[in-house]
């Protein structure tokens, strides 16, 4: 092993947080070393957020062509998946992360291509092909490992050729029949998906509903537009054995059997932090998240960005950690780390735009809950809009201060048309204020103003 190397800071994992904090660090002029063990840019633009974007966009083209009969002519649509599958491997250059480390090293990065783990306060070791390094980072490390897709313990699982998201986007046809076992926000987006592009979709979920994590009005109506469209969804559903022959998936029920050519597992995920020499630092090696304070500081000269906070494992999250870090780092003023305004968005169709407390979180949290609804196909545009129009604005108010705390859009471009509940929670703007705003007619907001006033505050 050489002698240690000095530098300011490492940058542990280079996805969306780390590769974001790495660049702003290094054109503040301090000496950064990022290491990465797999492709610089992490989940989101090579096996996450793009690639099922790319996928829902062209899932959504068809979806729009299939309405022409009814609204506007006559159009023959012949999915095929080719076409979007180029789009995803143009978008990635071919999962090659030119795009990400080489502005990365212009801003002044100096890349470490291998697996890095903590030693100790301020040094990380890292296993290249060439050797073993360690690094000592005056002012600190930044730790940004991320998550992994992590599968369930159904028996007869392991060891099948299914697919988690690493697989799934490179996909160039869609399967005669797919199964997806998981109905959060990737089982949701990506049955959606294969189905509008041709697929027999069975989506098992085990819970009671879809997208369990947000109001129970937005899964009820994903799962009815899903319904429409021929998903087959099965909530409280258990596999209890899975088995693959003949080129075929298998999979077992209490109450019968799926037989599915493609499995896509999306069960959830696992953060990235095992050998990672937690320990070394003072941080319980098996903790299935690292405890952050509102500057991001994790310990001694240590910093997290990213899923690995429990914070919200979204881009967004980690790219907000990391101006945090940076500032911290560099000794600036730190804005505190505030999530009551959090967003999320589930990009199925309708989607599903969300912003701080569910009524249920509202609730556990001694709120002094009152909500608002709105149908948007009763809404001028929900109507206007035709077939597809399903949807509900549910908006979250405390009584008590006459503010918002959560709201949700269900409709066509709900998470655009969230924004304007995003700023009301973020920023606390009264309702009476809000009321005052002038709602343009007909669009999906007008909805939130019905919402508003079905509040009665
Ligand atoms: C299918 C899918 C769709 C998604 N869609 C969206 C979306 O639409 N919008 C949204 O906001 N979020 C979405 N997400 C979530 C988003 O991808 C993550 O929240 C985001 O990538 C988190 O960034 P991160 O920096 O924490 O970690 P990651 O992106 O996971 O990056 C961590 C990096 O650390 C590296 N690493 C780990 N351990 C080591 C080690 N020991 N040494 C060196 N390198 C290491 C990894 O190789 C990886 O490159 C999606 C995720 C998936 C899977
Ligand atoms: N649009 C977005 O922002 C976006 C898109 C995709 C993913 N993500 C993020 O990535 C993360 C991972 O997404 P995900 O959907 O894999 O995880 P998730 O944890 O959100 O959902 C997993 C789902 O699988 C179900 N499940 C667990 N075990 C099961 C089993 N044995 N059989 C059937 N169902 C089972 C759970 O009840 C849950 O509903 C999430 O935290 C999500 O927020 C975000």
């Amino acid at each position: 092993m050489s002698a240690p190397v000095e530098v300011d800071v490492v940058v542990l994992g280079l996805g969306a947080g780390g590769e974001h904090a790495g660049i702003k660090l290094a054109r503040a002029g301090l000496e950064v070393v990022g290491v990465e063990k797999d492709l610089v840019g992490g989940e989101c633009p090579f096996w996450g957020c793009t690639p099922s974007k790319l996928m829902i966009r062209g899932a959504h083209v068809l979806a729009e062509a299939r309405h022409v009969d009814e609204l506007a002519g006559r159009a023959v649509v012949e999915p095929d998946l080719g076409p979007t599958a180029r789009r995803i491997r143009e978008a990635n250059h071919d999962w090659s992360d030119d795009g990400h480390s080489l502005p990365l090293q212009e801003a002044g990065v100096r890349l470490v291509r291998g697996r890095g783990r903590l030693d100790g306060p301020g040094r990380v070791v890292v296993e290249t092909t060439s050797g073993t390094q360690t690094y000592v980072a005056r002012r600190g490390v930044v730790l940004a490992t991320g998550t992994e897709a992590s599968a369930p313990p159904v028996p007869g699982l392991v060891g099948t050729p299914y697919w988690t998201n690493k697989e799934v986007v490179h996909a160039t046809a869609a399967p005669a029949r797919l199964g997806v076992l998981g109905g959060g926000p990737i089982g949701a987006e990506l049955a959606q998906a294969f189905g509008r592009f041709g697929s027999a979709v069975t989506l098992l979920e085990a819970g009671p509903r879809l997208l369990g994590a947000e109001e129970p009005e937005a899964s009820a109506a994903v799962a009815a537009a899903f319904t429409r469209e021929g998903v087959d969804v099965r909530t409280g559903a258990e596999v209890e054995q899975v088995e693959h022959r003949d080129g075929e998936f298998h999979l077992q029920l209490a109450d019968g059997e799926v037989v599915v050519d493609e499995l896509l597992v999306a069960t959830g995920r696992r953060p990235t932090l095992h050998g990672i020499g937690l320990e070394t630092v003072g941080l319980d090696p098996d903790a299935d998240r690292v405890a952050v304070d509102d500057r991001l500081r994790a310990g001694e000269r240590l910093w997290a960005v990213g899923d690995i906070t429990g914070e919200g494992p979204y881009t967004h999250v980690a790219k907000y950690q990391a101006v945090g870090v940076v500032a911290d780092v560099l000794g600036r003023d730190v804005r505190p780390a505030d999530y009551r305004g959090l967003t999320r968005v589930t990009f199925t169709d309708p989607e599903v735009g969300a912003v701080g407390l569910t009524q249920q979180q509202a609730r556990d949290t001694g709120v002094d809950v009152r909500t608002g609804h709105a149908d948007v196909p009763r809404s001028s545009r929900g109507w206007m809009h035709g077939p597809g129009n399903e949807g509900v604005v549910k908006v979250v108010a405390d009584a008590a201060r006459g503010v918002l705390v959560g709201g949700t859009v269900v409709a066509p471009y709900g998470g655009e048309v969230m924004g304007l509940l995003s700023t009301a929670v973020h920023a606390e703007v009264p309702v009476e204020v809000l009321l005052g705003m002038h709602f343009p007619f007909p669009t999906f907001q007008r909805a939130i103003e019905t919402a508003l006033r079905d509040l009665d505050l």
